[in-house]
Formats: structure tokens, sequence, C-alpha cells
């Protein structure tokens, strides 16, 4: 278990984290979501011993995470670290030595791991000679090499292809499998529904919601409506429900989380035959809008009272 507990940081003027607190599980896919600025990156690199905290721990299995505690760990970082002239194979082999393989098991574990994920031909290229996708397969790899507990990824899908995307899921997903405990952050809010067993959103270097994925999209005070009646009817939004949009004859509507059901399906069969009806939990994406966008509209008010307080004082 991974315990990340109420972090604080500052650049001068800047609040990076500012009680950041989250936990991530063994055998779970935990996606760390948050706007651009948010502090995630800097929440990452604090578990890897980057950051100089002002307040607040991180604990790995209920204990303190010291160098050795970190050799368990792997770490793709957002600003891609490896070596751009030194040949894939050589690089991986050195990086599984560092974190106190033997040269035998460090030669085994680089061939898997290149070959797992298609490049066991290219182990004697030099990174700089292999496409962007392929560059962030290598630095994969090289998270992996050493076979961690605990895996840490910033943005592991930014600028794949769809084969990429596919390749890197697979990959987290067994992973996450065999027990290792995952934490990626990414903006594609599609992939993290898709992929992620947890969910924590950030936003201002502070936590503004976390759960399993189903408990944060049923946290919403609305549920997401699908219809279609016969015909193409237009349908009129029923009393408290709001219009998201219309395509293709489906319309889309947010009903307050109390509406009863019943008396939703009644008051659309009066409409017109109903021959689609789908009531579900908000998607991501929308739980990340409300959320993100609360916390800055929170944030205005709070500097628009200080500046009040200021004039009245003044
Ligand atoms: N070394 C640094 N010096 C000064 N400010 C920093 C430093 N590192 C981060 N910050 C600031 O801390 C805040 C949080 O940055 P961070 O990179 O953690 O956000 P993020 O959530 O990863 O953003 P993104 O989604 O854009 O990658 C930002 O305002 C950033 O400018």
């Amino acid at each position: 278990m991974l315990r990340v507990q109420d972090l604080h940081k500052r650049y001068g003027e800047v609040t990076a984290l500012d009680g950041v607190t989250l936990t991530a599980a063994p055998g779970r896919m935990l996606g760390f979501l948050g706007p651009n600025g948010a502090g995630k990156t800097t929440t990452m690199r604090a578990v890897f011993g980057l950051v100089r905290l002002d307040a607040g721990e991180v604990r790995w299995r209920d204990r303190e995470v010291t160098s050795d505690v970190r050799l368990r760990f792997g770490y793709m970082p957002e600003q891609r670290g490896l070596y751009a002239r030194m040949p894939v194979g050589r690089q991986l082999r050195y990086l599984a030595e560092l974190h106190g393989m033997d040269a035998d098991d460090a030669g085994r574990a680089t061939q898997r791991w290149l070959t797992e994920l298609g490049l066991a031909d290219r182990i004697d290229a030099r990174l700089s000679d292999l496409s962007h996708g392929n560059q962030q397969r290598v630095q994969l790899a090289a998270s992996l090499v050493h076979d961690p507990e605990l895996l840490v990824l910033d943005e592991p899908f930014s600028g794949l292809d769809p084969l990429g995307v596919q390749a890197m899921s697979e990959v987290l997903r067994e992973r996450a499998a065999a027990g290792a405990t995952v934490v990626f952050s990414s903006h594609q809010l599609e992939l993290v529904e898709e992929l992620c067993d947890d969910v924590v959103i950030i936003a201002h270097g502070r936590d503004q919601i976390a759960g399993t994925l189903d408990e944060v999209r049923a946290a919403a005070d609305y549920r997401r409506v699908e219809v279609r009646l016969a015909d193409n009817r237009p349908v009129t939004p029923p009393s408290g429900a709001r219009l998201l949009d219309a395509r293709e004859g489906i319309v889309r509507l947010q009903v307050p989380v109390a509406t009863p059901v019943p008396a939703l399906v009644e008051e659309l069969a009066g409409q017109g035959t109903i021959e689609h009806l789908t009531f579900t939990s908000p998607r991501l994406t929308e739980v990340f809008r409300d959320v993100v966008g609360a916390s800055i509209t929170d944030l205005e008010h709070a500097a628009a009272s200080s500046e009040e307080s200021v004039e009245v004082d003044a």
C-alpha cells in the first residue's frame, strides 16, 4: 500500500502542493487526475524523493520510504530521462543492475521487456534513432525492467498512437494483475475510465475527490439519461432535467439523482413510444469538469472575499 499523506510544497510564491493525500493499493490501478498545474508531477516526484517537501510524508507498506525501499519502485517520469545516444539494451541492463539485479537477470529482463513491447529487434539501436512512440515504450521498459512492486507513470499515454496505447494498457493491466500497485496520471479520461479501479482528482495541490471509479462517478448529484422516442420525436426535458445534447435521435439529459425512475419513465412515455432508455452515473469527464470547475470557483470566491475584506479594513 502506498500512502501519500498531506503533502505541502511551495516554490516561492507558487503553492504546488497544499495537502495532497492519496492511497494506492496492490493489484489495483489508480488514475491520478487533475488539470494542468494541479500538482500531479510534483506529488509523483515526491514519492521518489525528488522534491524537498515542506510537510507531509510518503509511506510504503506502513514504512518510511528509504532509498533501499525505492529500489522496488519503478518511475516513468514526464520528462523522459534516458540516454539518447546509448543503445537501448545497454541502458536497460544498466538500469536493472542499478536496481540490484545481477548481470544475467538484468540481461534476461531486458530481453523479456523489449520482446513484450515489440522492440526486440531494436536492442542495439540508439534511443535517439527510435520514433517518439518507440522511445516511450523503452521508457516504460526502463520503469519495469527490475520488476517493481510500485509503478508510477507520469502521462504514459501522451503522444502514443492507438496501437501504442493498447500495448501500454495491456502492460499496465498485466502488472496490476500480477499484484503490483500501479499509479498513473493522464488527461485521457476515457482511457482512465477503461483501465482504472480507483481515481483521485486533485486541483490547486489538494485532492478534491477520491474513491473507486464507480464511487467517484456515483458521487455526482445527477444521473445521465439517454432516450430515443419512436419516429425520432423530440423530447422535452422532464421537470428538473437539463438537456445536454441530441444526436442521431438520441437525447441526452442530466437529471437530479433524487428523481424517481418510474416518474421519469412515465413522463417520457407520455411524449412518445420509448425505443431506447438508459440511466447511468455521469462519465468521468463530467465528474472531472464538475469537480475541477467547482474548485476553481471556490478559489475565485475565496480570492474575491479576501479582496473585499482588505477593502473593508482599509
Ligand atoms: N521546480 C519548480 N519550480 C517552480 N515551480 C514549480 C516547480 N515544479 C512545479 N512547479 C509549479 O507547481 C505547480 C504544480 O506543478 P506540477 O508539474 O506538479 O503540475 P501537474 O499537475 O503535473 O501539471 P501538468 O498536468 O501540466 O503536467 C505548477 O504551478 C508549477 O508551475
